[in-house]
């Protein structure tokens, strides 16, 4: 039962003043009360007055009209109405359009008795037009009149929901252009893909990457990169409809999603047009760059039928686009042989992974034998994509070496060993040698030469504490080149090394005439120097005949002491090994030396 105590105390309190009482609340509230009562009231009456004004949430006794009878101050503040607007107001009325179907079923119920309260978040409409969210909690009840009222409380969630909402956006928004992320865009493809199966209609996925974004960064800066970002996403943009997804993929990746296509050529006619507003001039620190795009496209439903394997197609053929040149599209084609497909997706892999730095130098130490000092360090490389585990040379210099990716990612890594060298010398450690693996590639390219000259003069580095290590199988494709460049390289000053001796068939007539420092032992040989006859002998052949030559000999793979004897007793000048060190990175050789 309700009675308006506000009411009902001035009126007594009133009454009590001209020393007479009367009923003063419609006939609700006691006539005879004594003044023990009174006060007990008042006190009371007190206590929820304040109680209500001065409430954090809103509170408003609403009537069965559905106007507030009273509103608190805070319901006031919330609304942004005084009390006498809010009493012309129906609650539905301040609620905002969209939430008011649901409320007003929510208020029927209420009315019909099936509901004696409710709680829900909504909006309220400002005073001033804009949107308050709030946590309301309606009760319902019914007055001493038998009238139906109700207790609306209030609570402004705003900023709980604005900070939601920043979440929301953070995790399915990519924060430098505002489009969608990956997480987004999968959720966006799979809709696509459901309604085109509803509809028999085609998706196109379609993988976008620059070209040659790399320079842009090296060149200009990762500012300038970010702004070239940002303008690539507006453009890409102004070619779909709003019913079409652009997301950004990482990096200089976007990817499209088109959905409910009638036709292939739909697909085509769309990846033209941002290839054409791609390679639009752009004015970037008062120089103008044309940036060109490669797209690679997959259809819903002829090349995949979820979202993992479109948005593989499309990135496969992607990298058609790229291998062939750039600044065009190519559709995803089934008849490629998997291992064909892996290898293009790897080479356009290994070409983002140049791109983004994501090559890695480690290094395992080289030993002195006789007296156990560190000597040398031999460069090994890595490969650390943006996501997921690092990648072992063996998994991609093959393809690296077909495709002939293998120049420029060796050319990276002479210039990181080099730099790293200097470095060291600069950091006042003992001189150390480093070696770096050239492949049979780079050692057939015509400018090996000049590219070491070049470095060396470039990075500052010693070319006598430079080692280029050549496989013998390498070096005996084309012996009488090798003798050429080996000479030139040796007058620089470089120390040269053939790497896994035993395991090719070396002519010795060359061998004499290669002006080299070291030979190799593969770790095949080494790792069964304790057991097996055969692979002692050789080991000891090779120790002898390097001798011979006046080579220092290097067994790699050493695991235990007991194969380090074995070397040590047969005279090998120095060992690598994981019974030293792993390779390291750089500052783990720091370390080592330090000790
Ligand atoms: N052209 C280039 N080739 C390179 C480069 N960096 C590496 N490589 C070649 O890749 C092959 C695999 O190299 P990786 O996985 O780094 O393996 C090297 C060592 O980690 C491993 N090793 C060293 N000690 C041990 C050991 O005690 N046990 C054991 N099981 N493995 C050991 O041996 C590899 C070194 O081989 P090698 O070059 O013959 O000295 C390898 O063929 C690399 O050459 C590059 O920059 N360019």
């Amino acid at each position: 039962m309700i009675c308006d105590l506000f009411e009902a105390a001035d009126a007594i309190a009133a009454n009590l003043k001209f020393g007479y009482l009367a009923p003063a609340c419609g006939g609700t509230c006691p006539a005879a009360i004594d003044e023990f009562d009174v006060a007990l009231l008042r006190e009371r009456e007190e206590l929820y007055r304040l109680t209500f004004n001065q409430a954090a949430v809103g509170i408003a006794h609403v009537g069965a009209t559905g106007r507030p009878l009273r509103v608190n101050r805070k319901y006031s503040d919330i609304t942004g109405y005084t009390e006498a607007e809010l009493q012309r107001l129906t609650t539905v009325e301040l609620t905002h359009p969209d939430d008011r179907a649901q409320d007003e079923a929510l208020q029927q119920r209420l009315r019909s008795g099936e509901l004696a309260e409710y709680s829900r978040e909504k909006r309220y409409l400002h005073k001033n037009g804009h949107a308050v969210w709030i946590n309301v909690t309606v009760s319902s009840l019914l007055d001493a009149a038998g009238e139906r009222r109700y207790i609306t409380v209030v609570e402004d969630i705003s900023r709980r929901k604005g900070a939601e909402e920043t979440l929301l956006r953070m995790a399915s928004h990519d924060a430098l252009t505002g489009l969608p992320n990956r997480l987004l865009l999968e959720d966006r493809l799979s809709h696509a893909i459901a309604h085109a199966h509803r509809t028999h209609t085609l998706v196109a996925v379609m993988f976008v990457d620059l070209d040659r974004f790399k320079n842009i960064n090296d060149s200009l800066g990762h500012d300038a990169g970010d702004e070239v970002i940002v303008e690539i996403g507006r453009r890409i943009g102004r070619n779909l409809r709003e019913t079409d997804t652009a997301a950004r993929q990482g990096g200089d990746e976007f990817v499209v999603v088109l959905g409910g296509l009638a036709h292939e050529s739909d697909a085509c006619t769309v990846a033209q047009k941002i290839l054409d507003t791609l390679c639009r001039p752009m004015l970037l620190r008062g120089q103008e760059i044309f940036p060109t795009g490669s797209i690679g496209i997959g259809l819903y439903p002829r090349d995949g039928t979820d979202t993992p394997t479109l948005l593989k197609n499309a990135d496969t053929a992607m990298y058609r686009a790229k291998a062939d040149g750039g600044n065009q599209y190519a559709f995803y084609v089934h008849s490629m042989s998997m291992q064909a497909l892996d290898s293009l997706r790897m080479e356009g892999a290994l070409r983002r992974a140049l791109e983004r730095d994501e090559f890695r130098l480690h290094y395992q130490p080289q030993v002195d034998i006789a007296t156990g000092a560190v000597v040398g360090v031999e460069a090994l490389l890595r490969w650390q994509p943006q996501l997921g585990p690092m990648v072992p040379p063996g998994d991609f210099i093959p393809i690296a070496e077909q495709t002939g990716l293998i120049v420029p990612i060796g050319d990276w890594v002479l210039a990181t060993a080099c730099a790293q060298q200097k470095a060291w010398r600069d950091a006042g450690l003992p001189p150390l040698t480093v070696s770096v693996n050239l492949s049979a590639r780079q050692f057939q390219h015509r400018d090996l030469v000049e590219l070491v000259a070049r470095l060396v003069r470039e990075t500052g580095c010693d070319p006598a504490c430079l080692a280029l290590e050549i496989t013998e199988t390498a070096v005996m494709e084309n012996p009488q080149a090798a003798v050429a460049i080996f000479r030139q390289l040796n007058e620089m000053g470089v120390q040269l090394a053939i790497d896994d001796f035993g395991t090719g068939y070396s002519s010795l007539a060359y061998l004499k005439r290669f002006p080299i420092d070291s030979l190799k032992i593969d770790r095949s040989f080494v790792s069964d120097i304790t057991h097996d006859a055969d692979d002692a002998a050789i080991v000891h052949s090779v120790i002898a005949l390097a001798h011979s030559m006046n080579l220092k000999v290097v067994a790699e793979g050493v695991e235990d002491a007991r194969q380090l004897q074995f070397l040590r007793e047969h005279g090998c000048d120095q060992m690598q090994g994981y019974y030293v060190s792993r390779p390291v990175p750089a500052a783990g050789i720091e370390e080592l030396l330090r000790r």
